[in-house]
């Protein structure tokens, strides 16, 4: 923890020139674990100057190289797995056994795929009609991300930038700055060139904001909410960077009479409480077939009900609090919208579950006979809260599906095959999952409409860090 108020700049920990301290929080105790700085206009400039110094001899490093790098920095990501683990069930209450087998793992896995696209990735193309394509590292590139899967976006971002030869700057939320500390750690032990990679501490306002708009960075890239990804847009928009963005979600999942119900709706309920309900990408409306609507609500109160909430010390499959007395506030005021708003509360509901008065723990909630234009529908809770909606057909479950700002993922609970995929083909989303068919390391992931507009991992989070140059020859 000695680097927790130091900023990584320049290859080296260095002392921040702003001193305005934040705590970092337990969410499970309430205890504070430590402090951190937020960054200021001064160190973010130092931090991009660091990156700009660098950029001219890691740009034209050879793929081999960086292949290399990576491969080194893969070595020290599993020497680090079980603090980066830890680190996440502290700074945001992660449950220990899913922090290591996905919260922790999932730096492993996307480098892993990065290493393996960018291998087969050609930075040189000779076109049909003679000329030739280069593909080049953007420039400086910024990086934000949030705190519900720290090391997840954090990897999906810093590895692309390394393999594609740009230089960065990562400013994680300033929630989980313990994970990115120990991420530093790892590049800095594997070798990283001075100045190639960045980190430093911070806020949206503060540091996202001085980094959205600062002249010298060519590329935002932002995990975040969507009313975030907008300021930002608007801030980069006077320098005409590139902004790759991955928001907000309200992912529906749509459940036909043929799927086998007892397995899948339970199996959904799962999904959505995973990470306390944390996850963009979340199976949070789910749409019922109307001639088995009640049976899926019963299959749902049970599956609610057995969801267990506790330490995330402890190991087991349990889900653990919410990150922080913000968001606990805020999942709370949600569910009340709902009551008030005239769904039915199956179970769960408002306040912590019987016996948790110390942690943001709220209680695994099902809501059922939800209009798809009620608040809980229509706003990403980010909570253990799912809500029902009946359809009657295929074309009301499509409509109401799309009926939805967001398109980031969707869920079918099919039977029957050809419709899955017809039904796949008409939803308004970056990935549909069928029948529990999970997310694979190195695939796309991102969003149509207000979720986003670039794509993480593997070759296409690897082209969205280059320019496209073409030579024409005589
Ligand atoms: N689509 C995806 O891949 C994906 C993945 C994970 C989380 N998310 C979304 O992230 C949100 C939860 O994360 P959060 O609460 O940390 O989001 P947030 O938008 O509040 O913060 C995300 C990051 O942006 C920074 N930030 C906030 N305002 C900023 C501004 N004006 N300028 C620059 N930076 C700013 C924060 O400091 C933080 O680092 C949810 O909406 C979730 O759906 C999306």
């Amino acid at each position: 923890m000695d680097n927790l108020a130091r900023f990584y700049i320049g290859g080296g920990w260095v002392t921040p020139d702003s001193d305005q301290a934040m705590p970092v929080m337990n969410p499970a105790t309430e205890d504070r674990i430590g402090d951190t700085i937020l960054a200021n206009e001064t160190d973010v400039d130092r931090a991009v100057t660091a990156a700009v110094q660098a950029f001219e001899a890691f740009s034209r490093s050879s793929k081999q190289d960086r292949l290399d790098l990576l491969g080194l920095v893969l070595d020290e990501s599993r020497k680090r797995h079980e603090d980066l683990a830890q680190a996440m069930r502290m700074e945001m209450g992660a449950p220990i056994t899913m922090a290591r087998a996905e919260q922790a793992e999932s730096g492993i896995g996307h480098l892993e795929a990065f290493i393996a696209a960018l291998r087969d990735h050609p930075e040189r193309e000779e076109l049909a009609n003679g000329d030739t394509l280069l593909r080049e590292p953007i420039g400086v590139c910024g990086l934000i991300t949030p705190w519900n899967w720290p090391i997840n976006q954090i990897a999906l971002k810093v590895i692309p930038a390394l393999a594609t030869g740009c230089t960065c700057i990562l400013k994680p939320s300033e929630h989980t700055p313990i994970s990115a500390m120990i991420y530093a750690e790892i590049l800095d032990a594997a070798g990283v060139p001075p100045g190639v990679f960045n980190l430093i501490q911070g806020d949206g306002p503060g540091a996202g904001n001085a980094m959205s708009g600062h002249p010298d960075i060519q590329m935002i890239s932002f995990t975040g909410s969507t009313r975030a990804g907008r300021a930002i847009t608007r801030n980069a928009a006077e320098t005409i960077k590139r902004v790759t963005l991955e928001l907000g979600g309200k992912s529906p999942n749509l459940v036909f009479a043929d799927c086998d119900l007892q397995e899948r709706v339970t199996g959904s309920v799962a999904e959505c409480m995973y990470n306390s309900g944390q996850s963009c990408d979340a199976p949070t409306r789910l749409l019922v077939e109307r001639t088995i609507y009640d049976e899926a609500v019963e299959i749902a109160r049970k599956a609610a009900d057995a969801t267990a909430v506790g330490d995330p010390a402890e190991e087991g499959d349990h889900i653990g609090p919410l990150f922080d007395k913000l968001q606990y506030d805020r999942v709370q005021a949600l569910i009340e919208t709902g009551i008030s708003e005239g769904a039915r509360l199956v179970t769960g509901g408002p306040g912590k579950p019987e016996g948790m008065e110390t942690g943001w723990y709220a209680r695994p909630t099902i809501f059922a006979d939800v209009r798809n234009d009620m608040t809980i529908a229509q706003e990403e809770i980010f909570g253990p809260v799912l809500v029902i909606i009946p359809f009657e057909d295929e074309e009301d479950a499509i409509r109401i599906a799309n009926d939805t700002p967001y398109g980031l993922a969707a869920y079918i609970q099919c039977g029957d095959m050809d419709r899955a995929e017809r039904v796949a083909t008409r939803l308004r989303a970056g990935a549909v999952h069928i029948n529990g068919g999970a997310f694979n390391y190195g695939s796309p992931f991102g969003g149509y409409k207000q979720s986003g507009n670039g794509r993480e991992g593997g070759r296409f989070g690897l082209e969205d860090y280059q320019e496209v140059k073409t030579l024409h020859r005589p």
